[in-house]
C-alpha cells in the first residue's frame, strides 16, 4: 500500500484528490505542497499530491517552482476536481459579525465576488489550506471568525455552514497531480500529457519562438506555458510546458529532444494520463509511422539508394 504526502491537514481538496487518484493510499498529511513534496523526495512517503493550477486563477506558483528547483520529480497521474466552497464558523456565528475571513490564497482569489457582496468589511487572511483554516477556526480563542473550505473539512472540525457554494463560478476545477521520486514512465494510454521545465542558454532574439517552433513543425500541441522568474534578476524567466502526448510518442521524443540541442537545461517531468481523456489531432506527417518510414528512407539516402 503506497503512502501518499499531500497537502493537509485532514478534509482539504488536495484530501478529496487524493483519495479520487489512490482509494488504497495511507495517506501522510503536511502543512505546505513543499513539506508534502520533501516527504515523497526524502522517502518518507512513496509519493505525494498537490494542486498544480485551477481554470480561475491559474498556475499554483509554489508548485510550479518546487517542480523546476527542488531533487527532480515525475508527475504519473493527474485529476480534475471540481471544487466548491463553503462558509463556516463555529456555531452560533451570525454573517454579520464576521470580521475576519481565514483561508487558503486560490478559495480567496475564487470567492472574491462572493466576499465583496456578502462581507465587504471582513479581512480575509491566508491560511496554508482551506482545513487548517477552518481547524484553527474551531479553536474557542481563534482571532478568526470563518474560514472558507470544503463542507466535508466543516463537518471535519465541528463548524457550521453559513454559506454554500460561494466560488464566483459553480464549474471551477482544480487540477492534482500525483509525483514521485524518478521511476519507470507510466506507458503511453494514447492519451497523455508530458510536461517539462525549460532553462535558456542565453537570452536572446527569437529564444522563446525557438522553443516553440520544436512543438509547432512535430505537430505537438502545447495545452499550458508558463513563465517563472529565476531568481537572478529582473527579466530572466524559466518556462513552464505542458503538451499533449506521452515521450515515447516519436514527435514528442523528437521536440523534446530537440529543446534540449537548443537550450540550457530541460527536466522532464513526465509522461502520464490525460484525466480528462482527450486525445490529439495527430497532423500529417506526425505519427510514428511516418516518423520512422522517415528514418528508413533517411538511412537508405546516406547509403547511397534512394
Ligand atoms: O487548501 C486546500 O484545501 C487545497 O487543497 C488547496 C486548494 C485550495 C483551493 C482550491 C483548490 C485547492
Amino acid at each position: 500500500m503506497p503512502r501518499l504526502a499531500y497537502l493537509g491537514p485532514e478534509g482539504t481538496f488536495t484530501e478529496e484528490a487524493l483519495r479520487l487518484l489512490d482509494p488504497a493510499a495511507e495517506r501522510l498529511p503536511c502543512a505546505t505542497v513543499s513539506a508534502a513534496l520533501n516527504a515523497a523526495r526524502k522517502g518518507d512517503a512513496d509519493g505525494a499530491v498537490v494542486p498544480l493550477e485551477n481554470s480561475i486563477e491559474g498556475a499554483i506558483t509554489t508548485t510550479l517552482d518546487e517542480f523546476a528547483w527542488g531533487e527532480p520529480l515525475l508527475i504519473n497521474a493527474e485529476l480534475l476536481l471540481p471544487v466548491q466552497f463553503s462558509l463556516l464558523a463555529r456555531p452560533g456565528t451570525e454573517l454579520a459579525h464576521i470580521k475576519r475571513v481565514y483561508t487558503h490564497p486560490a478559495a480567496i482569489t475564487q470567492c472574491r465576488a462572493y466576499i465583496s457582496r456578502e462581507l465587504p468589511d471582513a479581512v480575509v487572511v491566508s491560511a496554508p489550506s482551506t482545513a487548517a483554516a477552518a481547524q484553527e477556526v474551531s479553536l474557542p480563542g481563534s482571532p478568526y471568525d470563518a474560514a472558507i473550505a470544503a463542507r466535508i473539512a466543516g463537518e471535519h472540525y465541528g463548524l457550521v455552514e453559513l454559506a454554500v457554494d460561494i466560488g464566483d463560478r459553480s464549474d471551477t476545477v482544480t487540477r492534482f497531480v500525483k509525483v514521485s521520486r524518478p521511476q519507470p514512465l507510466p506507458e503511453a494510454t494514447g492519451s497523455d500529457r508530458t510536461t517539462l521545465v525549460v532553462f535558456l542558454a542565453d537570452d536572446h532574439p527569437g529564444a522563446l519562438l525557438e522553443m516553440l517552433t520544436e512543438f509547432s513543425v512535430r505537430g505537438v500541441n502545447l495545452t499550458r506555458i508558463e513563465s517563472r522568474p529565476t531568481g537572478d534578476g529582473i527579466g530572466r524567466y524559466f518556462f513552464h510546458f505542458d503538451f499533449e502526448g506521452h515521450v515515447a510518442d516519436a514527435r514528442v521524443g523528437e521536440a523534446i529532444a530537440g529543446l534540449h540541442r537548443i537550450c540550457g537545461e530541460v527536466r522532464f517531468l513526465g509522461s502520464y494520463p490525460r484525466a480528462d481523456g482527450v486525445a490529439p489531432r495527430i497532423k500529417r506527417g506526425t505519427a510514428d509511422a511516418e516518423f520512422a518510414e522517415a528514418g528508413d528512407w533517411l538511412t537508405r539516402v546516406r547509403a547511397g539508394l534512394a
